[in-house]
């Protein structure tokens, strides 16, 4: 599919999600976010500001010559078959797996992969009877599988899609090459800034409140040979307070994190991920198709 879609001055009757400028209104002073605010639901007042719609370009994942999500219409194929990757307590794999079980998410968990077989998130699947298999082979975790088992495994588990989900090992080319567009990670910081090699758990909310910065905020992309390099996807905001302990920030991301990975694992599921023509991904909105987030 290549719909081609030119800004809605000349397609009456269809309006496309506008890009909302997000500026707060002249002469307005923004309210503080959150406890500081008066007690009101108050958030910096907004407006939308309607600038002409760059045309779209729109590739289904299929019809780039790529694999991932084929070209069927939002909500249709069958349900996708997902392999998550771990390293510690799982959070983002058990709102997942809840989505999949809850209908939410139009796939199932059919493996889990651990650099730990001992962490939260190997315990959750093997409390729900999903397999378990470790990679990398380790030291301290022999049992792990080298790359051509692990490739071996999700084919034999017909897996469609790969969700990192806090896993702290570089994922090989090997793994990129044989789901190409069709393998999503979490992260809790706004890419690109605070990523890559380093950035990981704690570590980042420690450099985001040492920055000085003053919003924060998970987001989803698809993962490259590089460590937090690939193209993003989706993307959540939270506030950094003053007085924020990078533990307070990671318990405020981590919320936003279970929503957000939650509707894009559903998004691509559900082929509902369209490719700009610049290489950018966007999911579709399942309520209106004209609505591109
Ligand atoms: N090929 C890719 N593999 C992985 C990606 C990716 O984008 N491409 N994302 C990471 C997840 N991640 C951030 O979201 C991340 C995880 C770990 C590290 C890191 O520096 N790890 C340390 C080792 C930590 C440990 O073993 O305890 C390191 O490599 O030295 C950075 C970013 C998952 N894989
Ligand atoms: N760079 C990778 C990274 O830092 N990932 C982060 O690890 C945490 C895992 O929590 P979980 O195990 O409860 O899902 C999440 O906050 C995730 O964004």
């Amino acid at each position: 599919m290549d719909a081609t879609v030119a800004p809605p001055a000349t397609r009456p009757g269809r309006s496309l999600h506008s890009n909302p400028a997000l500026t707060t209104r002249r002469g307005t002073r923004p309210r503080p976010w959150g406890p500081a605010a008066s007690g009101q639901a108050n958030a910096v007042r907004c407006e939308l500001s309607r600038r002409p719609e760059p045309r779209l370009v729109l590739r289904a994942a299929a019809d780039a010559q790529q694999g991932g999500g084929g070209g069927e219409a939002a909500g249709a194929g069958r349900r996708k078959r997902l392999a998550v990757f771990v390293s510690g307590g799982g959070s983002n794999f058990r709102a997942i797996h809840e989505a999949a079980l809850g209908g939410e998410v139009h796939g199932d968990v059919v493996v889990l992969v651990t650099d730990k077989p001992g962490c939260g998130g190997a315990e959750h699947a093997r409390s729900n009877d999903i397999p378990v298999v470790v990679f990398p082979k380790l030291k301290n975790a022999p049992e792990g599988v080298s790359v051509p088992e692990l490739l071996d495994t999700l084919r034999e588990h017909q897996v469609d899609i790969v969700l990192l989900a806090g896993y702290l090992k570089l994922i090989p080319a090997e793994l990129i090459r044989e789901y190409p567009r069709s393998i999503l990670n979490i992260h809790p910081s706004l890419l690109p800034a605070f990523g890559g090699k380093g950035y990981y758990g704690l570590k980042v909310h420690k450099a985001v409140i040492a920055s000085g910065a003053r919003y924060s905020g998970p987001t989803v992309h698809f993962v490259d040979e590089h460590y937090d390099t690939g193209k993003t996807l989706a993307q959540r905001v939270v506030p950094v307070f003053a007085d924020d302990t990078p533990e307070l920030l990671a318990a405020r991301v981590l919320h936003e994190e279970h929503q957000v990975y939650v509707e894009a694992v559903a998004a691509l599921c559900e082929d509902r991920i369209l490719w700009r023509e610049d290489g950018v991904p966007l999911i579709q909105s399942r309520l209106n198709p004209d609505v591109y987030l």
